[in-house]
């Protein structure tokens, strides 16, 4: 009996899975056909090949029929070698025709899925830094991977099985009919008794299985965060409330997983006991027409192997209609991603930067919210100018909408009035990656990446020969320490650059801007202290990368602020002020009291 509840159990697996299915559910299927459709000659080998295997295989059961009728009842053994080796050449044909189609599905399945990944990755770098402000990134990562994974698993062989059961549906039917219209009635009359209450009984289980995807979905956000934070929660000894935590949720699940599995274990039951039922019925009917002579016992043999095949292939659509579902949710998932438009785009009709660049930067009235509806904004009428090679600081209060005004300068967001113009021309009026181009940004945590130095280095320029690398990393006081690295400018440094310190990254983001040779320079300065040897090294990094540029830089260090042409004092959005340092310290007032309390003055201490 053991050995009957396996297929059993996965029977009534495939028919809770159709029970789950909701037809307009599917619709989102519909979006993964372009996909297919770009390869069409594989698709073609595909319905080809398939036909092939649903013919031939329907048409050994029928060999059977002859093997029992004219060999076995007639005890006429050349029958059953000349029956043999037909069923011998068919079945070299299905099985050659069987396994192309796999092969032909399986790989447009993984076209389909390397076309559709690089879409959505391609799509989500074009998005807009409001798209990425609302999303979160480890929701997308997930999309990316889970959804695709999810498509990956099914939509080739689950695209194969559903056609090849289909065809065999309809093939064993007219089969069946063929054979004996009577037994195919009494088949198709007994079947909604043993569908319906197994249909019913595995509604209940949908919900159950809900739930237990719910906790689980919960247990692996928590993992996630936790890891990823290892650090803190080691600093705070964190470690055994987070694992009592976990076990918790973990215990949820289980407990929520072992009532789903009872539940499942009566609809094997039901489904063993009205299986065998219907087969013995079957049996029984169908002796009772050959004893009536109204069927041969090869006629009931062949009868019986066409009805199981329909059996098993009816299983395999439902189970595949429940994979089918969750993959239309990931696609649903993926192309939201797809219709997804960039709020910020290039041009109709995109106007050129001035060759050379002027190297200017005026902010003409502008005002911003990150929230349109916001009533309060968080810059409001600012208007400044900085002319060819000046160096222009921004200060102000924590939250004043310093790195907004750097943010709004390379267009991450459009300004809600005034404008915005780089070398005289407004922003919005040229090419999105012509405007970047005239900006080396420096960010007050630089981004590392996980490759190697000399990558991180090449970021911006991909094709820089290494002769360029090197005199950037020499301008930026990385050469010093990469060439006591045993593998030089191959090192890598690790996802963020944890093999690097804090100086070093700043430098290494510094060598970045120095080769990407831009006009302006946008600067955020760092924060947090480093010790005065990485500090000095640091500074003389940027004289290099500053020099010949205009350089808007948000100042924390007196020394920057003292050389600056110009200090722009920000407060709440609004500039309250601005001049040199000498003249703003003369006024006394907000800017003196901010220089006191905000300014870093450990390089003149
Ligand atoms: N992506 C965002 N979405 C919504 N609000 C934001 C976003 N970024 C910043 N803000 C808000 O805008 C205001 C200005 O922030 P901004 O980062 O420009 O200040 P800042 O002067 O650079 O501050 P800090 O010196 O602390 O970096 C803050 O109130 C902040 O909460």
């Amino acid at each position: 009996m053991t050995d009957e509840a396996v297929p059993a159990e996965s029977n009534s697996d495939k028919i809770v899975s159709a029970a789950k299915l909701q037809p307009k559910r599917l619709q989102p299927l519909r979006r993964l056909l372009p996909f297919m459709l770009a390869y069409p000659v594989r698709l073609a080998l595909t319905v080809l090949f398939l036909l092939i295997s649903a013919i031939t295989s329907l048409a050994i059961p029928a060999m059977l029929g002859g093997v029992i009728d004219q060999g076995f009842i007639e005890q006429n053994l050349d029958k059953v070698s000349q029956y043999g080796l037909l069923i011998i050449a068919i079945a070299a044909v299905m099985a050659a025709a069987s396994g192309s189609r796999f092969y032909f599905i399986s790989v447009i399945g993984e076209r389909v899925i390397a076309d559709l990944r690089q879409a959505v990755f391609t799509h989500l770098l074009r998005l807009d830094a409001r798209y990425f402000d609302t999303n979160r990134v480890g929701e997308l990562t997930s999309r990316l991977n889970g959804d695709v994974a999810i498509i990956r698993g099914a939509v080739g062989s689950s695209f194969s099985l559903a056609l090849r059961s289909l065809v065999t549906i309809v093939g064993a039917l007219t089969m069946m009919i063929l054979t004996s219209p009577v037994l195919t009635l009494a088949v198709v009359i007994a079947a909604p008794a043993i569908l319906i209450p197994v249909v019913a009984y595995s509604r209940r289980l949908r919900g159950m299985s809900r739930r237990t995807q719910d906790a689980l979905a919960d247990l692996s956000a928590m993992a996630t965060e936790m890891l990823g934070a290892t650090r803190t929660v080691k600093s705070f000894t964190q470690e055994n409330v987070q694992s009592g935590l976990y076990q918790s949720r973990s215990e949820d699940s289980y407990r929520a997983e072992v009532k789903r599995l009872a539940a499942r274990a009566v609809l094997v039951g039901i489904v063993i006991f009205l299986g065998t039922c219907a087969l013995v019925g079957m049996v029984w009917w169908g002796a009772r027409s050959v004893f009536e002579g109204s069927v041969t016992a090869g006629q009931l043999a062949q009868f019986m192997v066409y009805a199981l095949m329909a059996s098993g292939a009816l299983t395999n659509v439902s189970e595949v209609l429940g994979t089918l579902q969750s993959v239309a949710g990931s696609t649903e998932r993926l192309t939201e991603i797809l219709d997804t438009e960039a709020a910020i785009e290039d041009p109709k009709s995109p106007k050129p930067l001035p060759v050379p660049s002027l190297g200017t930067v005026e902010f003409d009235r502008v005002s911003f919210a990150y929230d349109p509806s916001a009533t309060t904004p968080i810059l409001n009428d600012v208007s400044f100018s900085v002319a060819k090679g000046e160096t222009v600081a921004l200060v102000g209060p924590s939250g004043s909408g310093k790195s907004t005004t750097l943010s709004l300068l390379q267009r991450f967001y459009d300004v809600s009035e005034g404008a915005i113009r780089v070398d005289g021309v407004d922003l919005r009026d040229v090419r999105l990656a012509e405007l970047r181009q005239r900006f080396a940004y420096v960010e007050q945590e630089p981004t590392i990446f996980a490759g190697t130095i000399a990558e991180n280095i090449r970021f911006g320029k991909p094709d820089a020969s290494d002769a360029e690398v090197e005199a950037a990393a020499r301008a930026a006081l990385v050469h010093d320490f990469v060439v006591d690295l045993p593998l030089g400018y191959d090192t890598v440094v690790g996802e963020r650059g944890v093999m690097l310190s804090g100086g070093q990254k700043q430098r290494l983001a510094i060598a970045r801007a120095i080769l990407k040779n831009a006009p302006i320079l946008l600067l955020d300065e760092a924060t947090s202290a480093l010790d005065a040897q990485s500090e000095r090294l640091v500074q003389m990094a940027l004289e290099h990368l500053m020099e010949g540029r205009t350089t808007l830089v948000i100042a924390h260090r007196l020394a920057t602020i003292r050389d600056a042409n110009k200090i722009l004092v920000l407060d709440a959005g609004e500039i309250i002020d601005q001049g040199t340092h000498e003249e703003l310290v003369a006024k006394g007032g907000r800017y003196a009291e901010l220089a006191k309390l905000q300014f870093r003055t450990d390089e003149t201490i």
